[in-house]
């Protein structure tokens, strides 16, 4: 397979409803769509890096210029196309590893697609559909969060995250305990808002039995999360400080987490999503899908991840209808609680044009 080109497209995608997180609150989605052209047919790879660099350090326009000027150049110099490759061919590039997922991802759906091999297979899937749960922001009032809540629930999601910050966090776990009861799926995400200092603070949840607490601390507070994993009783899940597999290595072997959510394009595509997977699974640590308010494309490829074996957990894999009126691909829609996995030939999804165009505000050719 011979790369001819890559499409990189700007979207932005107006929420339904604005989310809050402890780093601040997003009303819209720009993110970047890479179609990679070959020889054999185009596939689609989807960059879930923010507008500013608040989650990680990537960011929309740092990941654009590190597509034009290092990485597709490089791909394109290094001969026939191989997915399983990629990340070599990347690797002299340190970092920007949500770009290089993208551009990843594009190749492995071209690859799929001229093969007739869905991402599910490729990745190992084991279950034709997954469980979905719900993230929900940080909100204005705690009736306003209960609304939300039992929203969700009505809508059949088995699952419900709370993000939380200093000052939002026992209260609200403690609302919504009192009014959906416990037998509700519940879990919360700090997003490193925390510190090792607010350990009796965070001890303060473990009445309400949480799945996990999730990010409590810096990314890079490894050791702090193995020394708050002894002071508290729900499990510690690590997102943010997980970047690849030898890294989810080393948190386990520290006591860092007792769980792991993974997300390809924080640790640098699909193929070392699905190695972090392999290594949790080899450690008796379970994990589950996270999400970055994909489109339709990314969240196809997120289903297929997590019906891997290891996904024991239901993930941030909701309806598109969670946060956007229209998707830019044919609508995932629950059924009862669950995300049925595409199987169609690479992603099983492709963009539908006139939606695309509706959220496209600009388009590049990166030819090879
Ligand atoms: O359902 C989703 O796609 C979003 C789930 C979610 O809460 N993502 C969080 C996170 O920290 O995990 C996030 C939101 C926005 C940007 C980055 C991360």
């Amino acid at each position: 397979m011979k790369l001819e080109g890559v499409e990189l497209r700007r979207v932005s995608m107006p929420l339904v409803s604005p989310f809050r997180t402890s780093f601040g609150t997003q009303t819209a989605r720009e993110l970047i769509l890479l179609r990679v052209v070959t020889d054999e047919g185009e596939g689609w790879g989807e960059c879930v890096a923010m507008a500013d660099p608040l989650y990680s350090s990537e960011y929309n326009d740092g990941a654009a210029d590190v597509l034009r000027r290092f990485l597709v150049p490089a791909l394109a110099a290094s001969g026939p196309l191989d997915a399983h490759a990629v990340a070599t061919v990347l690797e002299p590039f340190k970092g920007h590893r949500m770009a290089k997922s993208a551009l990843e991802m594009g190749v492995l759906d071209a690859e799929l697609r001229a093969q007739g091999k869905s991402f599910g297979s490729e990745l190992g899937a084991v279950h034709d559909r997954v469980p979905c749960g719900v993230s929900v922001g940080i909100m204005d009032s705690i009736p306003a969060l209960l609304d939300a809540v039992g929203g969700y629930l009505d809508e059949g999601y088995l699952r419900i995250k709370l993000k939380i910050e200093p000052g939002w966090d026992v209260e609200p776990v403690r609302a919504v305990r009192e009014t959906y009861g416990d037998d509700v799926l519940l879990q919360v995400d700090a997003n490193t808002a925390y510190t090792l200092a607010d350990a009796e603070l965070l001890a303060g949840l473990d009445p309400f039995d949480l799945l996990l607490i999730e990010q409590p601390l810096d990314e890079e507070d490894v050791l702090g999360h193995a020394d708050l994993a002894q002071l508290i009783a729900t499990p510690v899940c690590l997102d943010e400080s997980i970047v690849s597999a030898q890294s989810a290595v080393a948190a386990i072997r520290l006591g860092a987490c007792a769980i792991v959510n993974i997300k390809p394009g924080r640790v640098g595509g699909y193929l070392e999503a699905k190695r972090i997977h392999d290594v949790c699974v080899e450690a008796g640590v379970p994990v589950w899908c996270g999400g970055m308010l994909e489109t339709g494309l990314g969240r196809a490829a997120n289903v297929a991840l997590a019906a891997l074996p290891g996904f024991t957990l239901p993930g941030d894999t909701s309806g598109s209808g969670r946060y956007y009126h229209r998707d830019i691909t044919t609508p995932f829609v629950l059924d009862d609680g669950h995300l049925t996995v595409p199987t169609g030939p690479g992603l099983g999804v492709a963009p539908l044009e006139d939606a695309l165009a509706e959220v496209t505000t600009s388009t590049e050719w990166l030819t090879a």
